[in-house]
C-alpha cells in the first residue's frame, strides 16, 4: 500500500515537474527549510491558478467585447503616408507635452521623411535683420553671429511614445496606441502600426482628426513644389515613394528656351490634363498616358524646365533614378504602380541605365556571330553559350533595370494611367527605337547651347531686380511702420483725417511713379548691357548652366560680369579642349 502511494507521488511528481519546471527541487527546498508539504496545498494552488487564468481570459474577452461593439479603430501603417500627416499633426498638439511618455526629437514623422523644422527655421531667418538691412545696419559679422548662434538648436518636437496614451479631440475622448508590429525582419528599422481609437460604432471623430491631420500637413506646402523620390530604406525592404523635400516653384519665364518650345509643352500637358482629353481616350480605348523626352547637353535647363511646369500646374513631382542596381522589374512595376493619378515622373538620364541595351540585343551580339561552324565539338560550345548566358545575366542585373521591364511599366497592359512621364537624356541617339515610339514617347524636345538671344534672357533674368530681391524682414517692417504711423496720425487727428487719406494716397501714387521710373531706367540699363554681354560671348558655344555659373560670380556687378567675359571664354575654352584632348 504504502509502496503504492509512494509510487503515486512520484509519478505526480514526475507530471507537475513537467508542467511546472522546477517543482520537485522547489518543493524538497520548501519542506526542508520550512517544514510544509507542498503537496498537501497542491490542490487550492491549482484552484487559485485555474481562477486567474480563467479571469484573465474573461478580462481580454470582455476588452474584446467592447473594442468590437462600442468602440471605432482606425489602423494606421508606417508606410502610408497618413502615417506622416498624423505624426506632424500630434507633435503639433500643445495637449501632447502632458504626456510623460513621449518621443522626443527634431524630426516629427521620422527618418525617412523630411520635416518642415528647416521651413520653420527659413521663416526665423527672416526675422533676422539682414547686414545693412536692419535699422541699425547690422554688419555681415553681427547677422552671421546671431545666425549661426541659433542654428545650433533646432526646434524639439515630441510625439507619444510606444504603447497607449489619450487624449481628447473636439472635446472627444480618443485613444492612440503606438505599436512595433511582431515577426519583423531584423533588417526592418521600424514597423510600427498606430491604432486610433474612439468610443462608440460611429469613427466620425477619428475621420475628422484625420482630415485635419492630412489638411495641416499639406497647408504647411503653400503652393511650393513637392518632390517624391523613389527609393528603399534600406536593403531587403520595398522600394516606395518617400517625399524629399518642397521647394519654391520655379517660374516658367526663368527658364531659357524658345518661347514656342515652352509653350508647346505646357499646352500638351494641360491639354493632356484636361477632363474632356481623359473622357476622349477612354471612350476610344486607347490608355490615357502621355510621354516627354527632354534631350541636350548637360546644363541646358532639361530638369528645369520639367520643375518649372510642376510647380505652374501644381502637380507633384516623382524622381527615380533607374541606375539603382537594387531596383528590379517587380520593384519598379510597384513604384509605378503607386503613383498619384495626377503627377510628373521624372526618370533622368535614362541613357545611362541598363535601357540602352536594344531588345534584341543579345540574339544578335557578337558571340552568337562568332558561333564555329568548322565542326568543333558541339558540346564544348553549349557549355560556353551557358556559361555567357549566366555572365549576361549578371551584367543585365548589375545593369540596374532593363529596357523590356521599363517598356512595361510605361505602356504594359498593366501599365498605370493618368501620369505624366518625363524622360531626359543626354544622348538620345543610344536610347532603343522602342523607347521612342509615339504612346511612350508623344513630344520630344531638343535643348542646345545658349543662342545670342538665350544669352542675352539669362543676363536680364539674373540681374533684373525681382520683388523677393528685397530683404523681407526690413520690407516688411517698413511697410508695418508706414501702416501704423498712418494709423496713429489718422487716429490722433480726426478732424484732418481726410486730408490724410488724400495727402496719403497722393504720397502713394508719387511713389508709385517714381518706382515705375526707376524701374524702367534699370531695365533699360540692364538689357543695354545685356546686349554688350552677348556681343562678347560667342553664339551656341556654351551652356546655360556655364553661363549662369560665370553671372552667379558677378551677381552684384553686372558692369564686372562684363568686363571679365573675354578672359571667362578664352579659360573656358581652353578648359574644354584640354578635357576633351584627355578623353581622346
Ligand atoms: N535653359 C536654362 N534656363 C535657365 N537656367 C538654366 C537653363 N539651363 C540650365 N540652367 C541652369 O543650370 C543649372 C542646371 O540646369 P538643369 O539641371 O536644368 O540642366 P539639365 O539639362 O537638366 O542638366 P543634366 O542633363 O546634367 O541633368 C540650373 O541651376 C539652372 O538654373
Amino acid at each position: 500500500m504504502a509502496e503504492n502511494i509512494t509510487a503515486e507521488s512520484v509519478t505526480n511528481t514526475a507530471i507537475l515537474d513537467a508542467l511546472v519546471p522546477g517543482y520537485s527541487l522547489l518543493s524538497k527546498f520548501v519542506s526542508s527549510h520550512l517544514n510544509i508539504d507542498v503537496a498537501s496545498y497542491l490542490q487550492y494552488v491549482i484552484l487559485l491558478a485555474t481562477f486567474g487564468a480563467s479571469f484573465q481570459y474573461l478580462i481580454w474577452y470582455m476588452k474584446d467585447m467592447v473594442e468590437m461593439y462600442f468602440m471605432s479603430t482606425a489602423e494606421i501603417r508606417f508606410d502610408d503616408e497618413t502615417f506622416n500627416f498624423f505624426m506632424y499633426w500630434m507633435s503639433r498638439q500643445v495637449n501632447m507635452s502632458k504626456t510623460n511618455r513621449f518621443v522626443a526629437g527634431v524630426k516629427t514623422s521620422g527618418y525617412w521623411s523630411d520635416d518642415c523644422s528647416d521651413d520653420e527655421d527659413d521663416e526665423k531667418d527672416i526675422e533676422l535683420d539682414e547686414p545693412g538691412s536692419g535699422e541699425n545696419g547690422s554688419s555681415f559679422e553681427e547677422y552671421w553671429a546671431k545666425l549661426t548662434g541659433r542654428d545650433k538648436y533646432r526646434t524639439l518636437r515630441y510625439t507619444p511614445s510606444e504603447g497607449r496614451h489619450f487624449f481628447r479631440f473636439r472635446g472627444k475622448l480618443l485613444m492612440l496606441e503606438r505599436k512595433q508590429q511582431q515577426q519583423t525582419p531584423l533588417w526592418v528599422m521600424n514597423n510600427e502600426t498606430l491604432y486610433l481609437s474612439c468610443l462608440g460604432r460611429n469613427p466620425g471623430i477619428i475621420k475628422d482628426l484625420l482630415n485635419e491631420a492630412q489638411q495641416t500637413y499639406v497647408e504647411r506646402d503653400g503652393n511650393r513644389t513637392v518632390i517624391y523620390r523613389g527609393q528603399r530604406l534600406c536593403s531587403g525592404q520595398q522600394f516606395g515613394w518617400y517625399r524629399c523635400m518642397a521647394r519654391c516653384p520655379r517660374p516658367l519665364s526663368t527658364v531659357v528656351l524658345e518661347q514656342a518650345q515652352k509653350d508647346e509643352f505646357i499646352s500638351d500637358i494641360k491639354e493632356y490634363l484636361h477632363p474632356r482629353t481623359r473622357r476622349w481616350y477612354s471612350n476610344r480605348g486607347i490608355p490615357y498616358r502621355r510621354g516627354y523626352l527632354l534631350h541636350g547637353p548637360p546644363g541646358t535647363g532639361k530638369t528645369s524646365l520639367c520643375f518649372a511646369a510642376a510647380g505652374l500646374l501644381s502637380l507633384k513631382l516623382y524622381l527615380l533614378n533607374l541606375d539603382s542596381k537594387a531596383l528590379d522589374e517587380d520593384n519598379l512595376a510597384s513604384l509605378f504602380h503607386d503613383l498619384p493619378r495626377r503627377c510628373i515622373v521624372l526618370l533622368e538620364d535614362v541613357d545611362t541605365a541598363g535601357v540602352t541595351h536594344t531588345r534584341g540585343g543579345t540574339t544578335d551580339s557578337p558571340k552568337d556571330k562568332d558561333k564555329p561552324t568548322d565542326g568543333t565539338d558541339p558540346t564544348a560550345v553549349d557549355e560556353t553559350e551557358a556559361k555567357d548566358k549566366d555572365k549576361d545575366k549578371k551584367e543585365e542585373k548589375s545593369r540596374g533595370i532593363t529596357l523590356s521591364a521599363l517598356l512595361n511599366v510605361i505602356d504594359g497592359v498593366a501599365a498605370s494611367e493618368g501620369r505624366i512621364l518625363v524622360m531626359t537624356t543626354n544622348h538620345p541617339e543610344k536610347l532603343d527605337a522602342a523607347l521612342l515610339r509615339p504612346g511612350r514617347v508623344d513630344l520630344s524636345i531638343t535643348f542646345g547651347r545658349t543662342t545670342q538671344a538665350d544669352i542675352e534672357e539669362l543676363f536680364t533674368s539674373i540681374y533684373t531686380t525681382m520683388e523677393g530681391d528685397l530683404p523681407r524682414a526690413a520690407a516688411s517692417r517698413r511697410l508695418l511702420n508706414g501702416t501704423a504711423k498712418h494709423l496713429t496720425n489718422g487716429s490722433a487727428n480726426h478732424k484732418h483725417e481726410n486730408g490724410n487719406v488724400e495727402y496719403a494716397e497722393k504720397r502713394k501714387q508719387e511713389n508709385n511713379e517714381e518706382e515705375k521710373r526707376r524701374l524702367r531706367d534699370l531695365r533699360l540699363r540692364i538689357s543695354k548691357l545685356a546686349t554688350d554681354f552677348s556681343a562678347i560671348v560667342p553664339n551656341g558655344e556654351f551652356t546655360a548652366a556655364e553661363i549662369q555659373g560665370y553671372l552667379l560670380n558677378h551677381k552684384d556687378s553686372p558692369e564686372a560680369a562684363i568686363s571679365g567675359a573675354d578672359t571667362w571664354v578664352q579659360g573656358l575654352r581652353e578648359k574644354k579642349s584640354s578635357q576633351q584632348s584627355i578623353l581622346a
